[in-house]
């Protein structure tokens, strides 16, 4: 690895992990992998970490099959070059998503939400990683903000009591501008086909346009906003 890649990204990386308690000594952590960059970064960081940690954790990547013809050999290769196991998971929820009156973006992230439960408890995976990143948790804001009237974001780190697992997210600190380079730089794997049928064509691509208007304005208005999530005025809230 590049030592400037511990300015660029790494570090941010160790801010997230340490300040949210996201990594502790034999975790077992099952990662997320979708097939696109953000999920592939999260492998590569969490390889990289691991090696220069003095924490013992195990990482197995699983990708959730969604039934639309995804090819994941470069991904396969990446793994076992990393000697990092690698769970696929087939299912049928591209199929369920479109045959459902509801909102299949909405359906979609639910069930793979549930699969990757399921599968952490088969598998006794005590945490799931997921590539979520400082980009993500800023358009998060505006969608909670101007679809749904909330104020809010993803946590870095949830905790479900019942079923003991932690969801973390180790790349909030990290834009995805970062990412990019780095998946060019490092010939990061990517996945081929497997594109859903509304790619792009989503509320949350609406807020990345908006996003990047916004930043030609307030260029720095993503790590503002990602400080503003946590320093809240409590006594300006109208709660
Ligand atoms: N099919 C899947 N199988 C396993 N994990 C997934 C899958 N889809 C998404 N995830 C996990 O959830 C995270 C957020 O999912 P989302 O669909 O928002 O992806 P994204 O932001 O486009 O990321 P990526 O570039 O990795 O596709 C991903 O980074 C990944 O960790």
């Amino acid at each position: 690895m590049k030592k400037w890649y511990n300015k660029l990204f790494l570090n941010s990386v160790r801010k997230a992990v340490e300040k949210f308690n996201m990594i502790e000594d034999n975790d077992n952590i099952l990662v997320g992998i979708s097939g696109g960059k953000d999920s592939s970064f999260l492998l590569y960081t969490l390889i990289q970490l691991r090696q220069a940690s003095y924490l013992n954790f195990n990482i197995t990547g699983v990708h959730i099959d969604l039934g639309f013809k995804i090819n994941l050999s470069e991904i396969e290769n990446f793994c076992k070059k990393n000697n990092v196991e690698l769970i696929v998971e087939k299912t049928d929820i591209g199929n369920r998503i479109f045959n459902s009156d509801k909102n299949p973006c909405y359906l979609c992230s639910k069930l793979k939400r549930g699969a990757l439960s399921r599968i952490a408890l088969k598998y006794k995976f005590n945490k799931i990683a997921l590539g979520h990143h400082s980009t993500d948790a800023v358009e998060t804001f505006l969608l909670n903000l101007i679809y749904t009237g909330k104020l809010g974001s993803f946590k870095p780190n949830t905790y479900n009591e019942e079923k003991n697992i932690h969801v973390i997210r180790p790349l909030i600190y990290v834009n995805e501008e970062t990412i990019e380079k780095v998946v060019e730089l490092e010939q990061l794997p990517l996945a081929a086909g497997g594109i859903c049928p509304v790619d792009k064509k989503t509320k949350r691509e609406e807020m990345k346009q908006l996003l990047t208007q916004l930043k030609n304005l307030y260029p720095d208005i993503e790590s503002k906003t990602i400080k503003a999530l946590e320093n809240i005025d409590t006594n300006n809230l109208w709660n």
